[in-house]
């Protein structure tokens, strides 16, 4: 390996292992060639380098006294809405532009503990609510692979620094897909576990049944080994998980002889495109050569996902954000006349225009007549659909079919209709609706970019998710090409 800086996270902790590499000159370089990429890319929010240099010495260091953390001294970044102490997190809005948090999140604590060095915090959709990274108040970030793609949402800047390996891995979060559909459009893999793995405390909140953090990395092996350390159950998110510390590398070398793949035909749907249909199928064909035994599977409430999580999210989204209101913390607006001035200034000029959209349609939805029309129906809906996946989980032992309906689009294709937009997560919000962990990994290039497998596991059942990505990842090489700009001399 010749270039470290854009090898995985494996190769980098070996080599910093090994002493080929001092985590001082790895973050070094790391943080050259984001600031050299970022003016293209737009994957950072805010790169800092004094801390992560002084992190990196640290890190270096404690190595030399004979220390070992499993992340000792290797380059990330987090998503902008992971709490930083005294680093900006400005969850990609205007209304917090201004907000440093005097804590750290507990996803940052443990990997800062698990001697992860932070580059910064990445770009994203504004509270994440987006499917393409367009609704960030720093502007939309870019993806690697070309020709003004969106890099999806919101943890777009999170997948476009990974695709263009200014760092191996970085945190996301997934509410709807926001992990797996960017990792789709940047040839990344990306991982959201079951609901409660990952504690939410820290994590600026969208909508709290639904919201979990993962990380994008290159390699299913790496994904594993970020989850290892961003697990732990948490006293101080009251829906932490009970389950305790989990080495997700275990079961990678193990074979797929024998594993159950349920293939749902309502993931071939009509909105698929064809070619991403042709690519998930051979990816599956693959798998099937590998031993695993293909069994096809019913979840006939899915159709109803997209409606009752455009109800459930904004919904939690309009409490969540209510605390926003001018007076703690965040924007406040200019010379406020009276109180109720200063909540609707600041509220209006601190959202963005799809943040005030979900506003009202959650409000609506709660509101006492339309509460049991909308709201109440909609979480009947959801215990249908999660219903339909413990049926299926009876005979499978995983759920398997296209994360994305279509490879990235152009930036701008789809700003102008928000029902175009939220039909970009059909296949990834129902996991979110049942809480149940889906992977992404890379599958195939249609047009020349990247589209990706999507895998659903059992609650919990991440580490076998893990080792099926894995072994396909040992059996094909989509994981390993890179966008054209990274092999055309520019970085
Ligand atoms: N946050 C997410 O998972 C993204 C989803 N597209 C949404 O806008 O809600």
């Amino acid at each position: 390996m010749s270039d470290l800086t854009i090898a995985t996270l494996r190769q980098q902790l070996d080599a910093l292992e090994s002493g080929q590499i001092s985590s001082l000159e790895l973050v070094d370089a790391q943080l050259k060639r984001t600031e050299h990429l970022n003016g293209a890319l737009n994957a950072f929010i805010s790169i800092d380098r004094d801390g992560a240099m002084a992190a990196a010495a640290a890190a270096d260091q404690a190595r030399a006294m004979g220390q070992r953390a499993p992340l000792l001294g290797v380059p990330i970044a987090h998503k902008d809405l992971f709490c930083t102490q005294g680093l900006r997190t400005s969850c990609g809005s205007k209304m917090l532009d201004n907000f440093i948090a005097p804590y750290n999140a507990t996803v940052v604590e443990n990997l800062t503990e698990a001697g992860a060095v932070s580059l910064g915090k990445t770009n994203m959709d504004e509270f994440a609510m987006g499917s393409s990274n367009e609704n960030s108040y720093y502007g939309p970030a870019v993806n690697p692979w070309g020709e003004r793609r969106v890099p999806g949402g919101s943890s777009g800047g999170s997948a476009a620094a990974v695709a263009a390996s200014m760092v191996a891995a970085a945190t996301a979060t997934d509410t709807g897909g926001s992990i797996r559909q960017p990792a789709a459009f940047t040839g990344t893999s990306g991982i959201k576990p079951t609901y409660g793995r990952c504690s939410r405390f820290g994590m600026v909140a969208y909508a709290s049944s639904l919201d979990q953090a993962g990380p994008i990395a290159q390699t299913a092996e790496d994904l594993a080994l970020m989850l290892s350390t961003m697990v732990s159950h948490d006293p101080k998110d009251s829906t932490s998980a009970h389950e305790g510390p989990e080495d997700f590398t275990r079961l990678l070398n193990n074979d797929v002889q024998g594993l159950r793949i349920g293939v749902p035909e309502q993931f071939f749907s009509q909105q698929l495109d064809d070619q991403v249909a042709q690519a998930t199928r051979d990816a599956l064909a693959t798998l099937e050569q590998r031993g695993a035994v293909l069994v096809p599977v019913e979840l006939p409430n899915l159709a109803h996902s997209l409606a009752a999580y455009y109800v459930i999210a904004p919904a939690e989204a309009s409490a969540n954000l209510s605390r926003f209101d001018g007076v703690r913390y965040g924007h406040r607006c200019d010379h406020p006349a009276n109180l109720q001035d200063l909540y609707r200034r600041s509220r209006s000029e601190g959202f963005g225009l799809e943040v005030q959209r979900r506003i009202l349609v959650g409000t609506y939805a709660l509101s006492a007549s339309f509460f049991d029309a909308y709201y109440v129906k909609a979480q009947q809906i959801r215990r249908l659909i999660k219903n339909d996946f413990m049926r299926a989980f009876e005979t499978v032992d995983v759920i398997a079919g296209p994360t994305t309906p279509t490879p990235a689009f152009k930036i701008g294709e789809k700003s102008d209709d928000p029902a175009d937009m939220y039909l970009q997560d059909v296949y990834t919000i129902s996991a979110n609706l049942a809480g149940l962990p889906g992977l992404s990994i890379p599958c195939g290039l249609v047009d020349g970019l990247p589209v990706g497998l999507q895998i659903l596991g059992q609650h919990f059942d991440e580490a076998r998710m893990l080792q099926l990505a894995h072994q396909y990842q040992l059996n094909t090489d989509w994981h390993q090409q890179r966008a054209p700009m990274l092999t055309e001399g520019a970085a």
